[in-house]
């Protein structure tokens, strides 16, 4: 991307959106435009294509999406389905309109099969049932995978699909019901730490596995790519390391000083047992995340605590 390019970055207030706009202001970009979902909500396709005809982006991110864990994906099933498919629908198409040099859209792990072989690769994709929380979300980014790649086929265009593990990091969502793990556990230690409360409750199992990227490296792996990535194919973006939710939260419990015990809620879903991303190709492009799971929930505890 050209120093002076035009870039737009939907979705600029949330964790994986800020995180994009604080790397392009670091590599020198000045060019950037964003509207809040209230100056431009991009499920409203009448203002989606005048804001496109009137700004003329060079290169748009598109990280804006209704997003949550895996309560909130199971119980607002109609809203991630529509509200995603609107959001992405409107953007690419009218990046496509307006010739947009090249785009990049955000999906997630859970477009893989539920069962699939780990780690997952990228050819996974649709072949097998997916995981029953998050069909409805996993359906609106397997769209917007195939939306990316059949505008390419038919008109050449240059967008490209990301598949991030799961995120955490600075601006992220510590909502008790509808955020992720990571930031749930982060809030619910710290609350139970400062009111002496002696225990601290996990949904479900804790058995099942996650792998976890601090969404400053995301960002950096999202510049990377759409620097040198212009295959139809969706690449991966993960560390290659998991570990069980109950490891999660003693590391959690370990940084944060926290005593209490962990009680295991087995009435809340576990979801897909695990979702490894296989980075090989990512790996093989030259690019590899820096901050481990530490230091990064050191960091993103200092954000929350700055925060709360
Ligand atoms: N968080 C994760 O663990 C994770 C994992 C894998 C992939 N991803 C992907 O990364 C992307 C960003 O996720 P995130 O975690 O950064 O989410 P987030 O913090 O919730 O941010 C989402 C952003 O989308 C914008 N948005 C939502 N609905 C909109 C609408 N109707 N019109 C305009 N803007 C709208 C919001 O804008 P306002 O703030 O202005 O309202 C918000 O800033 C998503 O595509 C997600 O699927 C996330
Ligand atoms: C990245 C996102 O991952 C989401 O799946 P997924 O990893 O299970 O999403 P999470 O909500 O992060 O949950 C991961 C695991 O942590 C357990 N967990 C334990 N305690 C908590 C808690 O307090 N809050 C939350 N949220 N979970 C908790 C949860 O039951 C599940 O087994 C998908 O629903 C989305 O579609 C998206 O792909």
């Amino acid at each position: 991307m050209e120093k002076n390019a035009k870039i737009y970055v939907a979705g600029h207030r949330g964790m994986v959106g800020s995180a994009i706009y604080r790397k392009l202001v670091k590599e020198g970009y000045t060019n950037i435009i964003t509207r809040t979902s209230a100056e431009l909500d991009l499920r409203n396709q009448q203002a989606v294509t005048d804001f496109f005809a009137a700004e003329k982006p060079d290169y748009v991110f598109l990280a804006a999406a209704k997003v949550g864990g895996i309560v909130a994906n199971n119980t607002y099933r109609a809203d991630f389905l529509y509200e995603n498919l609107a959001i992405q629908n409107n953007v690419i198409h009218n990046a496509y309109l307006n010739e947009v040099k090249k785009l990049m859209f955000l999906g997630s792990s859970c477009i893989y099969p539920k069962l699939a072989p780990q780690p997952l690769k990228e050819d996974y994709l649709l072949t097998g049932t997916l995981e029953e929380t998050n069909e409805p979300y996993a359906i609106a980014k397997i769209a917007g995978i195939k939306m990316c790649d059949a505008y390419r086929d038919q008109y050449g265009a240059n967008f490209i699909s990301v598949m991030p593990t799961n995120l955490y990091g600075y601006n992220d969502n510590y909502h008790p019901q509808n955020s992720h793990v990571l930031p749930a556990l982060i809030r619910k230690i710290h609350e139970a730490k400062i009111n002496n409360v002696k225990e601290v409750v996990v949904w479900g199992s804790g058995s099942p596995m996650r792998e976890f990227l601090f969404a400053d490296d995301l960002a950096d792996a999202c510049y990377f790519l759409m620097e040198h990535y212009n295959e139809r194919n969706l690449i991966n973006i993960g560390t290659g390391h998991d570990l069980t939710i109950r490891d999660l939260a003693l590391l959690i419990k370990e940084v944060l000083g926290f005593e209490g015990e962990l009680v295991f809620d087995t009435t809340k879903p576990d979801g897909t047992p695990r979702k490894l991303m296989d980075v090989t190709k990512l790996h093989d492009l030259g690019w590899k995340h820096k901050v481990e799971l530490r230091e990064g929930i050191e960091l993103a505890y200092q954000d929350f605590e700055s925060r709360y």
